[in-house]
């Protein structure tokens, strides 16, 4: 398990990291999502201890990573930004890291640039953004680290390539055991692959959990009932926000769906009720929202 507790930086006199804690477990695929700028690669940074924090620290398997540790020759991370060494093609950055990787795989690499069609000849920097992240990434599981850190890995590649990508990723987190974080504003794609999700906004950690939890304890549920319904006088059951659309109230909730249900029969005459899923989507619009954001006046 990888496990970050109380991280806190400041750059300059601006924090950008807030008592960050999270707990990405081994064999899982981990999404990190957050507001613009409220410090996701900052975060991944000081996991891989490229930033050294003001507070806090970040254990593997409970043993302590810093920067000469043993355990950190086995994180890999896949930057937002790419740059390659200059005139470097994707074979020659391959047996470059050969040197660096003890568990790097030959054969893994093969297979993987001829799954996704890759000119391994090709210099790096003429690749095409999409280009560029594909070697990146097929170079990143030939490697088979233990953790992999993956930042807007997907963002700018086409739903063919992104749907090869998440088959890849999916496959060596159940192989071989990898503890994966990935983050990324494309909530659509996380919410087919995530096991665990961390919020971020402004540097904190809003809420962290398992996705499917997630989605129990935050439901929507829509109903129409004669008479006037009125959310304040529901408010043991934790109502998070409400719509109404005509004669359709919405309600998000983080209390009992069931109890409401049940509760509302009894002062009503109920003429519709249903349940509706969340997408992680609006599960992060939810938390945000919750925290104030997006809420400003035009
Ligand atoms: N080296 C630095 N020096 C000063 N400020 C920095 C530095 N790196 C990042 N920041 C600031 O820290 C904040 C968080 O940046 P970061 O890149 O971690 O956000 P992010 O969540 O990855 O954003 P996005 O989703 O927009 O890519 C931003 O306000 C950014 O300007």
């Amino acid at each position: 398990m990888l496990r970050v507790e109380n991280l806190s930086k400041k750059f300059g006199d601006f924090k950008v990291l807030s008592n960050v804690s999270i707990n990405a477990e081994t064999g899982q695929i981990y999404g990190l999502v957050g507001s613009n700028g409220c410090g996701k690669t900052t975060l991944l940074k000081h996991i891989m201890s490229i930033y050294s924090q003001d507070e806090g620290n970040v254990y593997f398997n409970d043993n302590k990573v810093v920067e000469e540790s043993e355990a950190i020759k086995d994180f890999y991370f896949v930057q937002d930004s790419l740059f390659f060494p200059y005139q470097y093609s994707l074979k020659k950055l391959f047996l470059y890291e050969k040197l660096m990787y003890k568990n790097i795989s030959e054969e893994k690499f093969n297979k993987l640039v001829h799954y996704f069609n890759i000119d391994v000849n090709k210099n790096l920097n003429k690749m095409s953004k999409g280009q560029k992240k594909q070697a990146a990434f097929v170079l990143a599981i030939s490697v088979q680290p233990r953790v992999l850190l993956l930042d807007e890995i997907v963002d700018g590649l086409d739903a063919v390539i992104k749907r090869k990508f998440w088959d890849v990723l999916i496959q060596e987190v159940m192989d071989n055991e990898m503890t994966v974080i990935i983050s990324s504003h494309d909530l659509k794609e996380l919410d087919n692959i995530c096991d665990k999700v961390g919020i971020m906004h402004e540097g904190k950690i809003l809420k962290e959990e398992n996705l499917e939890k997630m989605k129990v304890d935050i439901k929507r549920v829509q109903f129409a009932v004669e008479g006037e319904f009125n959310p304040s006088d529901y408010s043991k059951f934790n109502i998070l926000k409400t719509l109404k659309i005509g004669s359709i109230n919405i309600c998000t909730l983080a209390g009992d769906a069931e109890e409401f249900e049940k509760q509302l029969k009894k002062d009503f005459n109920v003429l519709l009720f249903d349940r509706l899923s969340m997408s992680l989507e609006e599960l992060f619009i939810t938390e945000l929202g919750g925290a104030g954001y997006g809420s400003e006046e035009k």
